[in-house]
């Protein structure tokens, strides 16, 4: 069980699981119809693509408001969950851009820098109430399940980060994503093999932040649900990789590295991520936010030898297509997709 939280390098993770479950013929439980599980509404096993009880599946990995007894209904007593976590300041700033003009409470804000004004003063425009809401507060314990607009200060907020640490056998970090694999891979008892990746769903110009640390500061304190949350994790994170072994862990995440870097120079034309613009394929293109077309994608290199060029395609693969080429219906995502091209949304 991958739960898919929201601007964490999720989609990253997902083209590993898909990767994965398709070289071995696993069951994955889809959504039936989009390619979340009717977010922003609780999961229910009854939203999966073919449910019925008593069938076994072995892997869920789509977006999901997590309800844990439902899913552990649908899978056997064995699985394996896992998640990714991300600096919640850092996860606020991509997700007000990416889910910004779905969420109407931001529609009312003016001035260039939309973001620094939200931060400026949060009550003047935030209601916990307002449609889409918890996209600009406190994200990723909204998708744990957890009341996102609870007091920070509360004991329920320890509690719910400890229920986490008893559910998930491993909590992984976008800012040691490459740690955070080494740890997958141990756990699920991998090859390195399985773990190669490329950055997918990236924002144009995102490696620089724009977060001045006056705008950290804010942006933290806004989200400090989340901050107690990534701050615990980050704890368990470091101890786990002290249990694999410090050296250990440095020599297996400079292999990964070396690696990556040979699979980009095989499969990746010009050997970096490029705008939706310059996408030639269109079975290529990312999934963009309303209005805008920021994500990055990738071209696929015109030469690629025979026994990489299966592999090349499905590390480029964006979700949406992916998914299709899995077997999931989403026939809502793609009615949604056509109305978007026809208004030029
Ligand atoms: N490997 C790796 N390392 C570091 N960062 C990474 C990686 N893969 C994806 N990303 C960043 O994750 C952001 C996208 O997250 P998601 O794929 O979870 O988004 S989504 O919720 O599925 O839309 C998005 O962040 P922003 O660019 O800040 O928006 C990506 O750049």
């Amino acid at each position: 069980m991958f739960m898919k939280t929201h601007k964490t390098a999720s989609s990253t993770i997902l083209n590993i699981l898909f990767r994965f479950g398709e070289k071995h013929h696993l069951k994955f439980a889809f959504p039936n119809g989009r390619n979340d599980f009717f977010y922003p509404s609780f999961f229910e096993r009854s939203q999966v693509q073919h449910y019925q009880p008593g069938l076994c599946f072995n892997i869920i990995c789509n977006h999901m408001r997590f309800h844990y007894e439902e899913v552990r209904k649908l899978l056997p007593p064995d699985t394996t969950f896992v998640t990714v976590l991300r600096d919640p300041a850092y996860l606020f700033e991509s997700s007000f851009h990416y889910f910004g003009p779905v969420v109407p409470l931001t529609w009312k804000i003016t001035g260039e820098d939309k973001l620094a004004e939200f931060l400026r003063d949060p009550r003047q425009y935030y209601d916990p109430n307002g449609f889409n809401a918890h996209y600009l507060q406190n994200l990723l314990f909204f998708d744990f399940g957890y009341d996102n607009a609870m007091d920070a200060g509360s004991p329920l907020v320890e509690e719910h980060i400890r229920e986490i640490d008893r559910r998930f056998h491993l909590v992984m970090l976008l800012e040691y994503f490459d740690e955070s694999l080494v740890l997958l891979k141990d756990l699920l008892c991998w090859q390195l093999e399985d773990v190669l990746y490329f950055k997918l769903n990236a924002r144009k110009g995102s490696p620089m932040s724009r977060l001045t640390p006056q705008l950290y500061e804010q942006a933290t304190a806004w989200n400090f649900i989340d901050a107690k949350l990534y701050r615990y994790f980050n704890a368990t994170f470091w101890r786990k990789v002290e249990a694999y072994g410090r050296e250990r862990m440095a020599k297996d995440v400079a292999e990964l590295q070396r690696e990556n870097e040979k699979m980009t120079s095989i499969c990746i034309d010009g050997g970096h991520a490029v705008d939706a613009s310059a996408i030639q394929e269109s079975s290529m293109q990312p999934w963009q936010p309303l209005g805008e077309k920021t994500i990055l994608g990738y071209n696929l290199k015109k030469k690629i030898n025979k026994k990489h060029q299966k592999l090349c395609r499905k590390m480029l693969t964006p979700e949406i297509q992916y998914l299709t080429d899995l077997g999931a219906n989403l026939w809502i995502t793609k009615l949604w997709s056509y109305v978007r091209d026809f208004l030029k949304w």
